[in-house]
């Protein structure tokens, strides 16, 4: 069987971080193409990666077995209703835009087209990033398959039962690195204020952020446990824990994820198909 091609329109921040992230594993750049409006960003993306790029759209839709589309949300409609009715037959059309929902897509794309939406996460760059998948009744088993072969190359994938589902991803995991590298931010800023000086604090903070989450992930006990093992009786964490909980760290949290997902469902309803 001839490698899938796959195609990548817009190539941006998202786009880059999953073919960088392919090429690391079995995906070859002979298989892969971008497309994007800004000619600058196809000869960024081309140069990075060694892969062909296009400012043409249709170039992709006619040769690719799978599109992928990462442009921002705010242009999904204009992009898909530009594409040609005419694609490659049995092409899989794979959407990774907050908000956007399967029933805008299909009818800007066609109603029958295979459509799998899917919140990826940008740590894809370094294989670690996390993906939830959701896919259409028209999509096949093999092009299940390859949506798994995609997004299992640049780290893990879950599929959902339900498309609504998404949006809590998109608030949990696709927005989560933007909130591990908050706290970074504010813990190297605070370790400045307690006298350290700025690099030393940023290696400190960004080593402990490496440490603790590969032994979350590695443990078979859960986060919590691991926190309260740090946390000595009469120690210095249980000072910093207190602190934060008397601040309402976690319902802050909680809001702000609320925040997101409830962001992703007003994309839906400003940027989707309403008719
Ligand atoms: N960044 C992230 O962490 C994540 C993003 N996503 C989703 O991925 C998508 C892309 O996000 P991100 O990569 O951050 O965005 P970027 O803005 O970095 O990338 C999008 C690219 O598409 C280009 N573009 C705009 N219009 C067109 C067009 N008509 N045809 C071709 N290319 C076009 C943009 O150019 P220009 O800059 O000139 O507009 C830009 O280069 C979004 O829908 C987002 O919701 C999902 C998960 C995580
Ligand atoms: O902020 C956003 O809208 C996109 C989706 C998830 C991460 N970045």
């Amino acid at each position: 069987m001839t490698a899938p091609r796959i195609g990548f329109i817009g190539a941006g921040n998202m786009a880059s971080s999953l073919i960088g992230g392919m090429l690391q594993q079995n995906f070859k750049p002979a298989q892969l193409l971008a497309s994007d409006h800004n000619p600058e960003q196809c000869q960024r993306i081309a140069r990075q990666f060694g892969i062909s790029s296009s400012t043409d759209n249709a170039v992709l839709a006619a040769d690719c077995d799978v599109l992928l589309l990462a442009v921002k949300p705010q242009v999904m409609r204009e992009v898909c209703q530009a594409l040609p009715a005419m694609r490659k037959p049995g092409q899989l059309v794979i959407s990774i835009a907050a908000g956007i929902d399967c029933r805008s897509l299909s009818r800007w794309l066609g109603e029958d087209t295979p459509l799998v939406r899917c919140m990826p996460n940008t740590p894809s760059l370094y294989r670690q990033g996390v993906s939830g998948l959701y896919a259409t009744p028209s999509v096949s088993n093999a092009q299940k398959q390859l949506t798994e072969a995609i997004f299992n190359a640049v780290g893990i994938s879950l599929w959902l039962d339900q498309e609504s589902q998404i949006d809590a991803v998109t608030a949990v995991s696709g927005s989560g690195p933007a909130y591990f590298f908050y706290l970074m931010e504010a813990m190297i800023n605070a370790g400045e204020q307690l006298g350290l000086n700025r690099d030393t604090a940023e290696r400190l903070t960004l080593f402990t952020a490496l440490g603790a989450a590969e032994m979350a992930v590695q443990s078979e006990v859960d986060v919590a446990e691991l926190r309260r093992r740090v946390t000595s009786p009469g120690g210095t964490t249980e000072q910093a824990i207190g602190s934060f909980t008397a601040d309402q760290l976690p319902q802050s949290i909680a809001r702000g994820m609320q925040a997101a997902a409830r962001r992703a469902g007003e994309l839906a309803e400003q940027l989707g198909d309403k008719a």
